[in-house]
């Protein structure tokens, strides 16, 4: 299948009239960073204007819905929190309705505060994640650590303060088969503003080396995600269409979903020329067996509309 490479402002209203809901990836799409794509806030409020419905649908774990309301509101993109769907709200939803938790029992995290805050707003105990303790680079010694026994979670997600402790202590619940192992989601890297940077997946990778584990991956392409969706917002999935600069998570998401799909390629660093996504990734001998239906450059083409 070769995707549909959209160009001309016919393309884009054919779009327009054919979708109702419009699910937006964040990094890459809407910015890199904090570095807005050229042209977002408008086509957004394109979107709006012609009463489409608007959903952000990020897998990145390291805020919760709150603290992405207010990247929004600094960045000046109109958004409403229940607008927003963070692979970290997804887990917490998931460990809270899915898996029903008890309430003695607790979640070791790997992860920053949108992880920890989404799981106290859902009640969910946990330990780990920012805890002062756990920040050091000094070598741990198991002779000075105790198993909380009510911990029978061990939740990854993107972690920018990663060391050997917290992946020590981790690796103590993960060893203990009754134990369960969860990712927010499985990103090899993360396109931020100077540049590609590792991912949450390249954080729960030594886990899954010691522990010999696969863990369960919330965010996308798993349907986990689309659940959380439905839950809160209806929504045709023949009107609706996923919007992402990476393959094996946005669009393969869309495809699981039954949705329309669209590649925008802005997933990059403007130093050095990186890319999530390539044109050789889609089209020619070596493209990926994960095609979307539509490629544009960015998500700004569609301003035409304006
Ligand atoms: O490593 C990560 O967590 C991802 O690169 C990042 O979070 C992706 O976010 P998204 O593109 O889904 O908004
Ligand atoms: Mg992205």
């Amino acid at each position: 299948m070769t995707p549909t490479r959209l160009s001309t402002k016919e393309d884009y209203k054919t779009l327009l009239d054919k979708y109702d809901t419009w699910m937006f990836d964040c990094d890459g799409v809407l910015w890199n960073g904090d570095r807005l794509v050229d042209g977002a806030v408008k086509v957004l409020e394109i979107l709006r204007t012609h009463k489409k419905s608007v959903l952000f649908v990020t897998n990145n774990a390291t805020k919760a819905r709150p603290s992405y309301k207010k990247k929004f509101d600094k960045l000046g993109v109109e958004a409403h929190v229940d607008e927003i769907f963070g692979s970290a709200y997804a887990a917490a939803v998931y460990i809270s309705s899915v898996m029903k938790l008890p309430k003695d029992k607790k979640v070791y995290v790997v992860g920053m505060e949108g992880v920890e805050q989404e799981l106290a707003a859902e009640g969910i105990s946990y330990i780990g994640g920012t805890d002062p303790a756990d920040q050091t680079l000094n070598s741990f010694s198991l002779s000075s650590f105790t198993r909380d026994p009510a911990v029978s979670v061990v939740l990854c997600g993107l972690d920018t303060a990663i060391n050997y402790t917290k992946l020590a202590k981790a690796f103590q619940y993960l060893q203990d088969p009754s134990v369960t192992f969860l990712v927010t989601n499985d990103d090899s890297t993360y396109p931020s503003e100077g540049g590609l940077l590792p991912g949450a997946g390249a954080v729960s990778a030594p886990l899954k080396t010691a522990s010999g584990r696969e863990p369960l991956s919330i965010g996308k392409p798993a349907s986990t995600m689309l659940d959380c969706i439905k839950a809160k917002h209806d929504f045709d999935p023949k009107r609706t269409i996923m919007v992402g600069d990476r393959l094996n998570t946005d669009i393969l998401f869309g495809q699981n979903g039954g949705l329309s799909t669209l590649l925008v390629l802005t997933g990059e660093s403007i130093q050095t020329r990186a890319r999530i996504t390539h044109v050789e990734d889609i089209e020619g001998p070596n493209a990926s067996s994960i095609i979307p239906e539509y490629v544009t450059n960015s998500i700004g083409d569609l301003r035409v509309l304006a």
